[in-house]
């Protein structure tokens, strides 16, 4: 049996299978056994698009890599074409594109990397069309653009968010706050700080066998379900990604039902073919990327403004500034005087540990 034949047996026996106290046990145990099939596939995906030209890999170039998912012809295409000058093919059939488009934007003095994917179908996730190696691409963005077409039935928007997570893709979301602690004897332990109304303890011993975890401490500091802890054990193949849902063709709708569209949470309407609200596309763009532009003062000269060293949200130290700039500047530093949002006086003098904000202006002082 290949392993999505494996996967479709298992979602088969839990369509059957109905829940109640007497079956949680079991339903938890194919759930764990899902995610590891699921791990599986994602294995045989990473290996299938090493090599052999089928690939849709792209070096990664700038700062961050925004991926480009959606069913075919919504107008991922059109959009790339029209947000970099990239030229990637457009055309009213279906997998139009075959491979992955790589353009760039530059913005706020940011180069940012887009990436034009081909269209996927539903059951990508369980192996069907080239979708495994297009959402193998979408799993090494730092965000993600969710295309749909607004002519389309919402329920589209569903399907993808399925196969994304189908991957081990979770959009939108943090890790969930739960430890596990495996230990040589003893048994399992469960401790929780809040009450647990989505899980039983069957349910955790039972998901923990299956992983054989047989001795482990599992601490959960949130209301979690099944599906987090499977998560949390699946801890180094699953990806947590900001997504951006991407209206398109609004030009093709009515007022009203373009007031509607604006509920849709994370969702961003436009228009790529007529160039409508990019702007506000690329402003949410922004913001979900986290980004930190640190502009550098040369002693006794202006800061250049025009070429800003971009740091990750989660890593903008000081520290994390002098090893983009040198990698023996850490080594050199004596202190950094700092302008800008992060510091009370203006200027502050700080050490390498020190937080820096967005359009910060910092001098480095070695020894
Ligand atoms: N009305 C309207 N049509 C659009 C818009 N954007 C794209 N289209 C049209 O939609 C069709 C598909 O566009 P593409 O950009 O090729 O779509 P795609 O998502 O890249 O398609 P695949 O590569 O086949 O997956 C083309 O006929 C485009 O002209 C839009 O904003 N409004
Ligand atoms: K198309
Ligand atoms: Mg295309």
């Amino acid at each position: 049996m290949t392993t999505v034949q494996k996967i479709e047996d298992i979602e088969a026996e839990m369509a059957r299978t109905q829940k109640n106290k007497a079956t949680e046990k079991h339903l938890g145990l194919l759930k764990a056994r899902l995610a590891k099939l699921r791990a599986d596939l994602l294995k045989e995906a990473a290996q299938s698009s090493g090599g052999g030209g089928e690939g849709f890999d792209v070096k990664k170039t700038g700062v961050a890599s925004i991926g480009f998912v959606g069913f075919p012809s919504v107008g991922k295409s059109t959009l790339l074409t029209k947000l970099t000058g990239v030229e990637s093919e457009i055309a009213a059939y279906e997998f139009t594109t075959l491979t992955t488009v790589p353009g760039f934007i530059k913005y706020r003095g940011a180069k940012i990397q887009m990436l034009d994917l081909p269209g996927i179908i539903e059951g990508a996730k369980d192996g069907k069309g080239r979708g495994k190696q297009v959402i193998a691409v979408a799993r090494s963005c730092d965000l993600i653009f969710i295309v749909l077409d607004v002519n389309k039935p919402l329920k589209d928007k569903e399907i993808i968010e399925r196969e994304l997570e189908g991957f081990g893709i979770r959009l939108n979301r943090d890790p969930p706050d739960i430890i596990v602690q495996p230990k040589e004897s003893g048994g399992i332990s469960i401790t929780n700080t809040v009450p647990l109304t989505k899980i039983t303890t069957d349910e955790v011993k039972s998901v923990l066998q299956e992983y054989r975890m047989n001795s482990c401490n599992v601490s959960f500091r949130c209301d979690a379900t099944v599906d987090d802890l499977i998560d949390v054990i699946n801890a180094q193949n699953r990806r947590y990604i900001p997504a951006i849902y991407v209206l398109n063709k609004i030009d093709s709708i009515s007022i009203e039902e373009l007031e509607l569209l604006y509920r849709i949470p994370n969702a961003v309407p436009i228009s790529a073919g007529k160039e409508w609200n990019l702007d506000e596309l690329l402003g949410i763009m922004w913001d979900r990327l986290n980004l930190v532009r640190v502009y550098t003062k040369p002693r006794g000269k202006m800061p250049d403004f025009s070429d800003p060293v971009v740091l990750r949200g989660q890593h903008c130290t000081v520290r994390d500034f002098c090893n983009k700039i040198h990698h023996t500047l850490v080594a050199e530093f004596k202190t950094a005087q700092v302008y800008g949002s992060s510091v009370k006086h203006q200027p502050q003098y700080v050490g390498l540990a020190h937080v820096l904000q967005d359009e910060d202006v910092i001098t480095i002082l070695k020894k």
